[in-house]
């Protein structure tokens, strides 16, 4: 019989391997780390119809045990993730933390509780001016404005193209009006899979997933995602390495281009989309409960 190692596929870079092996020696001091949209639930035209991908809740139950914790951290407000994801009352969950809203948020599995900070000002003045700007963009022949506008629980507002003819253009085009419209409100531009989000300044998935591995005083680090918003916490994960602790840094391909080549090109280990997080989650629940 092969080590655990070999159940699993190797990362490519020597600091991957090294992370994975570590995680596999001492998982009682791991945290595993995955975003939400594109990592464990498939990209579809809706965002509201975006679910888990079936296996998830299952291979997480099966690994969370195992683990020091397991963390979803995702740009949904923490309400929506967990409601979309299934994770409230998931037999195996019951420690399961998802940090919403880039981190501002947090629901923890244990109280069933969301923490928030209070509503930024300026989401709701930007939000009421969308409409005109969209439809001043003639982009919106063929699609309705209202479904391409995402509220978010007034905490971000989100503006989305891959429902329209050109999503790739009308997401060039609305670039420049869009940081200009959240500069004037005191917001910023977060970029992602034909989605352009107006949200508060101050955090981002880095400093959200480096707070939450020292609060559980993790000595690795597995993160998983997808899409732009993920490289602040490839970032974060590359800072603990150069601290000496384990990482691993895994890319779900869910779908080509996009515009988030880099972090295939950063990951230590690409995986097919969802169902390849999930045959990696249940991987590592399999490697690790081998006696
Ligand atoms: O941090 P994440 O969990 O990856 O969330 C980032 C954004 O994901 C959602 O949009 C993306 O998924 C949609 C559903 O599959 C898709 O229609 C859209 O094109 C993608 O960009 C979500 O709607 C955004 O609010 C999140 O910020």
């Amino acid at each position: 019989m092969g080590s655990p190692e070999n159940l699993l596929a190797q990362p490519v870079s020597e600091a991957g391997r090294a992370g994975l092996a570590t995680l596999l020696a001492r998982p009682a001091e791991a945290v595993v780390a995955l975003d939400f949209d594109g990592t464990l639930a498939d990209i579809v035209p809706d965002p509201e119809q975006a679910r888990a991908h079936p296996g998830v809740v299952r291979a997480l139950a099966r690994l969370a045990p195992l683990l020091r914790a397991v963390v979803v951290i995702t740009g949904r407000p923490a309400e929506t993730a967990v409601r979309l994801g299934g994770f409230a009352d998931a037999a195996g969950l019951d420690h399961l933390v998802v940090l919403g809203h880039y981190g501002a948020e947090r629901w923890d599995a244990a109280t069933g509780r969301i923490e928030a900070p209070a509503p930024p000002p300026g989401v709701a003045a930007a939000a009421a001016e969308l409409p005109a700007l969209l439809a001043d963009t003639g982009a919106w022949r063929d699609a309705s404005v209202e479904d391409a506008i995402e509220a978010k629980g007034g905490r971000a507002v989100a503006v989305h193209t891959r429902r329209t003819a050109d999503p790739q253009g009308t997401f060039d085009r609305l670039r420049a009006p869009l940081a200009a419209l959240a500069d004037r409100h005191g917001l910023i531009v977060e970029p992602g899979r034909f989605v352009l989000e107006l949200r508060p300044p101050g955090v981002d998935k880095g400093v959200a997933l480096t707070s939450y591995v020292r609060e559980v005083g993790a000595g690795a680090v597995l993160y998983a995602g997808d899409d732009l918003g993920d490289l602040a916490a490839y970032a974060a994960v590359d800072a603990l390495r150069a601290e000496g602790q384990a990482g691993v840094l895994v890319c779900s391909s869910a779908t080509v281009g996009e515009g988030a080549e880099e972090l295939a090109d950063r990951a230590d280990l690409v995986v097919p989309g969802p169902q390849g997080v999930v045959e990696l989650l249940t991987g590592l629940a399999e490697a690790l409960a081998r006696p």
